[in-house]
Protein backbone atom coordinates (compact mmCIF):
# COMPACT_ATOMS: atom_id res chain seq x y z
CA UNK A 1 0.00 0.00 0.00
CA UNK A 2 1.53 3.49 -1.24
CA UNK A 3 0.96 6.16 1.82
CA UNK A 4 -1.23 9.14 0.43
CA UNK A 5 0.83 12.78 -0.01
CA UNK A 6 -1.35 15.47 -0.03
CA UNK A 7 0.79 18.86 -0.63
CA UNK A 8 -0.22 22.25 -0.85
CA UNK A 9 0.80 24.61 -3.21
CA UNK A 10 1.06 28.05 -1.97
CA UNK A 11 2.47 29.37 -5.36
CA UNK A 12 3.09 33.24 -5.03
CA UNK A 13 0.75 33.83 -1.89
CA UNK A 14 0.84 35.05 1.23
CA UNK A 15 2.77 37.35 3.62
CA UNK A 16 5.05 36.01 6.23
CA UNK A 17 2.28 36.41 9.16
CA UNK A 18 0.27 34.97 6.90
CA UNK A 19 1.89 31.97 6.51
CA UNK A 20 2.84 31.35 9.80
CA UNK A 21 -0.73 31.54 11.17
CA UNK A 22 -1.57 28.84 8.75
CA UNK A 23 0.60 26.72 9.84
CA UNK A 24 -0.06 26.99 13.62
CA UNK A 25 -3.10 26.72 13.20
CA UNK A 26 -3.06 23.38 11.19
CA UNK A 27 -0.12 21.82 12.36
CA UNK A 28 -1.48 20.66 15.64
CA UNK A 29 -4.92 18.59 13.71
CA UNK A 30 -3.68 17.50 10.79
CA UNK A 31 -3.10 13.59 10.62
CA UNK A 32 -1.06 11.68 11.85
CA UNK A 33 2.41 10.92 9.36
CA UNK A 34 1.19 6.93 9.66
CA UNK A 35 -1.89 7.99 7.64
CA UNK A 36 -0.61 10.34 5.22
CA UNK A 37 2.14 12.36 4.41
CA UNK A 38 1.18 16.21 4.82
CA UNK A 39 3.22 19.02 2.60
CA UNK A 40 3.22 23.04 2.72
CA UNK A 41 5.07 24.14 -0.27
CA UNK A 42 5.91 28.04 0.49
CA UNK A 43 7.47 31.22 -1.72
CA UNK A 44 11.18 30.78 -0.63
CA UNK A 45 11.35 33.54 1.94
CA UNK A 46 9.03 31.64 4.73
CA UNK A 47 10.62 28.54 4.16
CA UNK A 48 13.43 28.87 7.21
CA UNK A 49 10.41 30.06 9.56
CA UNK A 50 8.16 27.53 8.97
CA UNK A 51 10.31 24.97 9.64
CA UNK A 52 11.08 26.14 13.11
CA UNK A 53 7.22 26.26 13.18
CA UNK A 54 6.64 23.11 11.85
CA UNK A 55 9.21 20.94 14.03
CA UNK A 56 7.66 18.15 15.66
CA UNK A 57 4.34 18.10 14.00
CA UNK A 58 3.18 16.14 10.99
CA UNK A 59 3.65 18.83 9.14
CA UNK A 60 6.70 19.02 6.22
CA UNK A 61 7.61 22.25 4.60
CA UNK A 62 8.34 22.18 0.93
CA UNK A 63 10.06 24.89 -1.94
CA UNK A 64 8.51 25.45 -5.06
CA UNK A 65 11.37 25.41 -7.14
CA UNK A 66 15.08 25.61 -6.70
CA UNK A 67 18.63 25.79 -8.67
CA UNK A 68 20.46 22.42 -9.43
CA UNK A 69 23.84 24.19 -8.96
CA UNK A 70 25.24 24.04 -4.94
CA UNK A 71 26.55 27.75 -4.68
CA UNK A 72 27.66 30.25 -7.31
CA UNK A 73 27.12 33.40 -9.89
CA UNK A 74 22.97 32.90 -10.16
CA UNK A 75 21.46 35.78 -9.02
CA UNK A 76 17.79 35.26 -7.39
CA UNK A 77 17.87 31.69 -7.33
CA UNK A 78 18.14 29.42 -3.89
CA UNK A 79 20.29 26.97 -3.71
CA UNK A 80 19.58 22.83 -2.61
CA UNK A 81 22.19 23.53 -0.04
CA UNK A 82 20.66 26.22 1.25
CA UNK A 83 17.12 24.57 1.49
CA UNK A 84 18.79 20.96 3.11
CA UNK A 85 20.62 23.06 5.59
CA UNK A 86 17.25 25.36 6.38
CA UNK A 87 15.62 22.05 7.55
CA UNK A 88 13.04 21.48 4.00
CA UNK A 89 11.97 18.33 3.52
CA UNK A 90 10.41 18.56 -0.23
CA UNK A 91 10.36 20.86 -3.51
CA UNK A 92 8.05 20.74 -6.38
CA UNK A 93 10.30 20.58 -9.87
CA UNK A 94 8.89 21.50 -13.18
CA UNK A 95 5.35 22.51 -12.06
CA UNK A 96 3.89 23.58 -15.38
CA UNK A 97 4.13 27.91 -14.83
CA UNK A 98 7.80 27.47 -14.11
CA UNK A 99 8.11 25.39 -17.67
CA UNK A 100 5.82 28.10 -19.03
CA UNK A 101 6.84 30.82 -17.72
CA UNK A 102 10.95 30.64 -16.33
CA UNK A 103 12.07 28.38 -19.15
CA UNK A 104 12.19 25.03 -17.01
CA UNK A 105 13.05 22.11 -19.43
CA UNK A 106 12.96 18.20 -18.99
CA UNK A 107 16.90 18.87 -18.75
CA UNK A 108 16.93 21.32 -15.96
CA UNK A 109 14.23 19.28 -14.13
CA UNK A 110 16.88 16.46 -14.48
CA UNK A 111 19.75 18.13 -13.03
CA UNK A 112 17.57 19.60 -10.28
CA UNK A 113 15.86 16.23 -9.51
CA UNK A 114 19.47 14.31 -9.16
CA UNK A 115 20.30 17.13 -6.71
CA UNK A 116 17.40 17.01 -4.84
CA UNK A 117 18.60 13.85 -3.74
CA UNK A 118 22.25 14.54 -3.26
CA UNK A 119 20.36 16.81 -0.67
CA UNK A 120 18.32 14.84 1.15
CA UNK A 121 15.23 16.84 -0.56
CA UNK A 122 12.00 14.10 -1.70
CA UNK A 123 11.60 15.66 -5.47
CA UNK A 124 7.22 16.32 -6.32
CA UNK A 125 8.47 16.17 -10.25
CA UNK A 126 5.27 17.93 -12.30
CA UNK A 127 4.41 16.68 -15.31
CA UNK A 128 0.93 17.41 -17.48
CA UNK A 129 -0.13 18.12 -20.98
CA UNK A 130 -1.98 21.63 -22.32
CA UNK A 131 -5.43 21.51 -24.12
CA UNK A 132 -4.23 21.75 -27.17
CA UNK A 133 -1.85 18.57 -26.94
CA UNK A 134 -4.40 16.81 -25.62
CA UNK A 135 -7.03 17.07 -27.96
CA UNK A 136 -4.09 16.26 -30.42
CA UNK A 137 -4.14 13.07 -28.16
CA UNK A 138 -0.52 13.56 -27.51
CA UNK A 139 -1.05 13.30 -23.62
CA UNK A 140 0.31 9.81 -22.69
CA UNK A 141 3.24 10.06 -24.60
CA UNK A 142 4.20 13.62 -23.71
CA UNK A 143 3.90 12.94 -20.13
CA UNK A 144 6.46 9.42 -20.41
CA UNK A 145 8.90 11.57 -22.03
CA UNK A 146 8.67 14.30 -19.34
CA UNK A 147 9.22 11.63 -16.03
CA UNK A 148 11.57 9.41 -18.24
CA UNK A 149 14.02 12.85 -18.95
CA UNK A 150 13.25 14.14 -15.74
CA UNK A 151 13.77 10.51 -14.15
CA UNK A 152 17.12 9.58 -15.96
CA UNK A 153 20.10 8.82 -14.14
CA UNK A 154 17.93 8.69 -10.81
CA UNK A 155 18.93 5.07 -8.80
CA UNK A 156 16.23 2.45 -8.23
CA UNK A 157 15.44 3.39 -4.79
CA UNK A 158 15.98 7.30 -5.58
CA UNK A 159 12.82 6.47 -8.30
CA UNK A 160 10.90 4.70 -5.50
CA UNK A 161 11.02 8.14 -3.14
CA UNK A 162 10.61 10.52 -5.78
CA UNK A 163 6.78 12.07 -6.06
CA UNK A 164 4.66 12.20 -9.51
CA UNK A 165 2.51 15.21 -10.17
CA UNK A 166 0.24 14.72 -12.88
CA UNK A 167 -1.36 17.93 -13.61
CA UNK A 168 -3.27 18.36 -16.59
CA UNK A 169 -2.07 22.54 -17.57
CA UNK A 170 -5.85 23.09 -18.61
CA UNK A 171 -7.20 21.81 -14.88
CA UNK A 172 -5.00 24.21 -13.27
CA UNK A 173 -6.79 27.00 -11.50
CA UNK A 174 -9.78 26.55 -13.77
CA UNK A 175 -12.44 24.84 -12.05
CA UNK A 176 -12.19 22.06 -14.32
CA UNK A 177 -10.63 19.20 -13.30
CA UNK A 178 -9.99 16.20 -15.22
CA UNK A 179 -12.48 12.98 -14.48
CA UNK A 180 -10.79 10.54 -11.64
CA UNK A 181 -11.12 8.02 -14.79
CA UNK A 182 -9.25 10.23 -17.53
CA UNK A 183 -6.63 10.92 -14.73
CA UNK A 184 -6.40 7.75 -13.34
CA UNK A 185 -5.33 6.75 -16.95
CA UNK A 186 -2.60 8.99 -17.36
CA UNK A 187 -1.18 7.93 -13.97
CA UNK A 188 -1.27 4.54 -14.80
CA UNK A 189 0.51 5.35 -18.02
CA UNK A 190 2.73 7.39 -16.09
CA UNK A 191 2.79 3.90 -13.93
CA UNK A 192 3.89 1.77 -16.53
CA UNK A 193 6.63 4.30 -17.70
CA UNK A 194 8.42 3.73 -14.68
CA UNK A 195 8.45 0.16 -14.92
CA UNK A 196 9.60 0.29 -17.91
CA UNK A 197 12.74 2.17 -17.12
CA UNK A 198 13.32 0.57 -13.72
CA UNK A 199 11.16 -2.21 -12.63
CA UNK A 200 8.20 -3.27 -11.39
CA UNK A 201 8.84 -2.66 -7.71
CA UNK A 202 9.84 0.99 -8.23
CA UNK A 203 6.62 1.49 -10.42
CA UNK A 204 4.89 -0.03 -7.38
CA UNK A 205 6.70 2.61 -5.27
CA UNK A 206 6.39 5.40 -6.39
CA UNK A 207 3.47 7.98 -5.38
CA UNK A 208 1.97 10.08 -8.39
CA UNK A 209 -0.34 12.92 -7.11
CA UNK A 210 -2.79 14.49 -9.49
CA UNK A 211 -3.47 18.38 -9.23
CA UNK A 212 -5.67 20.27 -10.85
CA UNK A 213 -8.72 22.18 -9.29
CA UNK A 214 -8.69 19.98 -6.52
CA UNK A 215 -10.81 20.43 -3.55
CA UNK A 216 -12.42 18.88 -0.14
CA UNK A 217 -15.27 18.75 -2.32
CA UNK A 218 -13.76 16.28 -5.29
CA UNK A 219 -10.41 14.21 -3.41
CA UNK A 220 -12.09 11.68 -2.69
CA UNK A 221 -12.88 10.54 -6.16
CA UNK A 222 -9.15 10.82 -6.68
CA UNK A 223 -7.86 9.31 -4.30
CA UNK A 224 -10.13 6.04 -4.86
CA UNK A 225 -8.63 5.11 -8.23
CA UNK A 226 -5.84 2.64 -8.38
CA UNK A 227 -2.86 4.96 -9.44
CA UNK A 228 -3.78 7.93 -7.69
CA UNK A 229 -1.81 8.49 -4.57
CA UNK A 230 -2.59 12.01 -3.07
CA UNK A 231 -3.03 15.64 -4.70
CA UNK A 232 -0.85 18.69 -5.50
CA UNK A 233 -3.39 21.53 -4.62
CA UNK A 234 -3.03 25.47 -5.40
CA UNK A 235 -6.15 27.18 -4.26
CA UNK A 236 -7.62 24.95 -1.63
CA UNK A 237 -4.45 24.87 -0.12
CA UNK A 238 -4.38 28.54 1.11
CA UNK A 239 -6.50 28.43 3.33
CA UNK A 240 -7.01 26.19 6.73
CA UNK A 241 -10.43 25.23 6.48
CA UNK A 242 -10.15 24.36 3.13
CA UNK A 243 -6.41 22.36 3.22
CA UNK A 244 -7.64 20.81 6.39
CA UNK A 245 -11.15 19.29 4.66
CA UNK A 246 -8.75 17.94 1.92
CA UNK A 247 -6.73 16.01 4.57
CA UNK A 248 -10.22 15.00 7.00
CA UNK A 249 -10.91 12.86 3.30
CA UNK A 250 -7.97 10.60 3.74
CA UNK A 251 -9.27 9.67 7.78
CA UNK A 252 -12.63 9.48 6.59
O1 LIG B 1 -1.00 23.94 -9.96
C1 LIG B 1 -1.57 23.34 -9.07
C2 LIG B 1 -0.81 22.78 -7.94
O2 LIG B 1 0.55 22.74 -8.22
C3 LIG B 1 -3.04 23.19 -9.06
O3 LIG B 1 -3.61 24.41 -8.75
P1 LIG B 1 -5.19 24.48 -8.41
O4 LIG B 1 -5.43 23.45 -7.34
O5 LIG B 1 -5.40 25.88 -7.96
O6 LIG B 1 -5.90 24.13 -9.68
Amino acid sequence: MRKPIIAGNWKMNKTLSEAKSFVEEVKNVVPSNEAVDTVVCSPAPFLGQLVEAAKGTNVAIGAQNMHFEENGAFTGEVSPVALEDLGVQYVILGHSERREMFNETNDSVNKKTLAAFKHNLTPIVCCGETLEEREAGKTKDLVADQIQKAFAGLTDEQAKQAVIAYEPIWAIGTGKSSTAQDADEVCGHIRKIVAESFNADVAAAVRIQYGGSVKPENIKEYLAEENIDGALVGGASLQPASFLGLLEAISE
